[in-house]
This record gives C-alpha cells, sequence and structure tokens, in this order.
C-alpha cells in the first residue's frame, strides 16, 4: 500500500503539490490527471524521490521512504520504476543492453560495469521483451526504433527491474493513437499479470477513463477528484479542468454512457 500525507512541494512561491493525502492500495491502476502544470509530473518525482517534498510523507507498505539515503534510497528507486514520456533509452544501445540496464541493481557493480551480463540476465530480458512482441528488435540500435517501440523497450526495462510500482508520466504523450493504445495494453499487462501497482500520469480523460481502475485529479497541486472513472462527472471535470472541461467531457461523451472496458478489470 502506497500513503501519501499531505504532500508538499514549492518551487519558490509557487505550490506544485499542495497537501495532497492519498492511500494506493498494491495492484491498483491509477489515472492522475488534470490540466497541465497541475503538479502530475512533480507528484510522481515525489514518489520516485527524484524530488524532495517540502512537507509530508510517503509509505510503502508503512515504510517511510521520504527521506531514505544511500542504498536505502537506491532499494527504493529500484522497487519503483519509472517511466518517462521521452523514453530515457540509450539511442546508441541495442535494444537488449538498454533492458538490461533496468538489472543493474540486481547484479554486482563490477559485472554490469564491465557489461558481463549473465544468460540468465539476458534471459531475463529477452522475454520481457518478448512479452512486449519486440524481441526481434533486441539486437537493433534504440534509437532506430519508432516511438512506440521505444517506450515498449522502456516499458520491458522497467519489468526486469521487478518493480512493485510503476510510475509512468505521460507515457504515451508523444505517440500516434496506434501506439497510445500498445503501449497502455503494455502497462495495463504488466498490472493484471504481475500486480505491479501502477501510477500513470495522463493528459487525456478518454486513455484514463479505458484502462485505469481508479483517477485521481490534480488542480493547481490540489487533489479535487479522488474517484472511479465513472464518477467523473461534468462538476468534476470544472473541477479539474476549468473552462476546457466542455472540451474534455465532449471528447470523453461516447465513453460516459458505457465506459471502454478496462483491460485491469476485464482481468479480474
Ligand atoms: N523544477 C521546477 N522549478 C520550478 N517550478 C517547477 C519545477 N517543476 C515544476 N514546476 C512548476 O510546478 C507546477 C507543476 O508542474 P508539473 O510539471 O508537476 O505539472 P504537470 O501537471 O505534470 O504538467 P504537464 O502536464 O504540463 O507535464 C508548474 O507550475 C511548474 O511550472
Amino acid at each position: 500500500m502506497l500513503i501519501i500525507e499531505g504532500l508538499t512541494r514549492r518551487f519558490g512561491d509557487r505550490v506544485a503539490v499542495d497537501d495532497v493525502c492519498l492511500e494506493v492500495p498494491r495492484g491498483a491502476f491509477v489515472g492522475i490527471i488534470g490540466r497541465s502544470g497541475a503538479g502530475k509530473s512533480t507528484l510522481l518525482r515525489l514518489v520516485n524521490r527524484l524530488a524532495e517534498p517540502s512537507a509530508g510523507r510517503i509509505l510503502w507498505d508503512g515504510a517511510e521512504v521520504t527521506g531514505l539515503r544511500g542504498r536505502a534510497l537506491r532499494d527504493w528507486r529500484a522497487r519503483c520504476a519509472m517511466v518517462f514520456q521521452g523514453f530515457n533509452l540509450s539511442g546508441r544501445l541495442d535494444v537488449l543492453t538498454n533492458v538490461l540496464v533496468g538489472r543493474l541493481n540486481k547484479v554486482p557493480a563490477h559485472r554490469s560495469l564491465l557489461c558481463l551480463w549473465s544468460d540468465a540476465d539476458r534471459a531475463v530480458a529477452l522475454a520481457a521483451l518478448e512479452r512486449f512482441d519486440i524481441a526481434e528488435l533486441a539486437a537493433q540500435r534504440a534509437e532506430h526504433l519508432s516511438g512506440g517501440q521505444q517506450q515498449r523497450v522502456a516499458i520491458a526495462r522497467a519489468l526486469v527491474q521487478e518493480p512493485e510500482i510503476i510510475l509512468a508520466d505521460e507515457p504515451i504523450a508523444s505517440l500516434d493513437p496506434r501506439n497510445t493504445r500498445v503501449v497502455m495494453e503494455a502497462l495495463a499487462r504488466i498490472n493484471r499479470d504481475y500486480g505491479i501497482t501502477v501510477l500513470c500520469n495522463l493528459h487525456s480523460l478518454d486513455i484514463a477513463r479505458s484502462y485505469c481502475d481508479r483517477l485521481v485529479g490534480l488542480s493547481a497541486g490540489r487533489l479535487v477528484f479522488d474517484g472511479a472513472p465513472d464518477a467523473l462527472d461534468a462538476d468534476a471535470a470544472r473541477r479539474l479542468y476549468g473552462l476546457e472541461a466542455a472540451d474534455v467531457m465532449d471528447a470523453a461523451r461516447p465513453g460516459l454512457a458505457s465506459p471502454a472496458p478496462s483491460p485491469f478489470l476485464a482481468h479480474t
């Protein structure tokens, strides 16, 4: 269980995340939604400890992760994988090596520095690529892949980390509709098949409603919605999106009467 208590992050006078409280049980697939600048990325970065809170606490399974240092912080980051909008792959390295980077915390430093990956590690990385139908790309340089393929490599890298939670920060922001579905399906499969908790920042309300079993809405850093996708009515959308609410709800309207089946819910 992830517990966030009174989490606040200020940048000078600006409050990016404002007294957010949240409880996320293991195995949930939570969409974080809200306008640009609402604080979604900062919230995920605080959980991973890429950003330090100005106030508040984060607990995972009862243990406080705010305040972890050194080895303990590295261990937490290994258990808490991030997937980024820009993929964060090493373009000049081949796909398999990029995935193996996710195993860094599992092997002694001297072996990883010398790229002495064991056959077992290679098998794990290849299996992860197979899982997302991109094993045939293993020997290609990452920079030669399409955006959708690169994001699947990044998700495979996160998976071989064997994390307990995946924080995906706008993972589909630069993808076309087909690749958007492929990448969201990949996250849904990780969630469903391994019970890994997923927190996913999303701009698209339609996508959030289709794939997430719970939505958390931020506005100016404050939590203004927390509930099932179906509970996000016009009033809640106005609190979240202000004047843009009509556009957002129009886009989502076909899904309002009968939401697209959640791949997570469909398999539980
Ligand atoms: N390092 C920083 N220094 C100063 N201000 C920051 C920093 N990071 C974020 N902010 C500010 O904090 C607020 C929240 O930013 P954040 O990136 O978390 O929002 P977001 O909801 O993820 O936006 P987007 O959807 O556009 O990515 C914004 O006003 C942003 O300008």
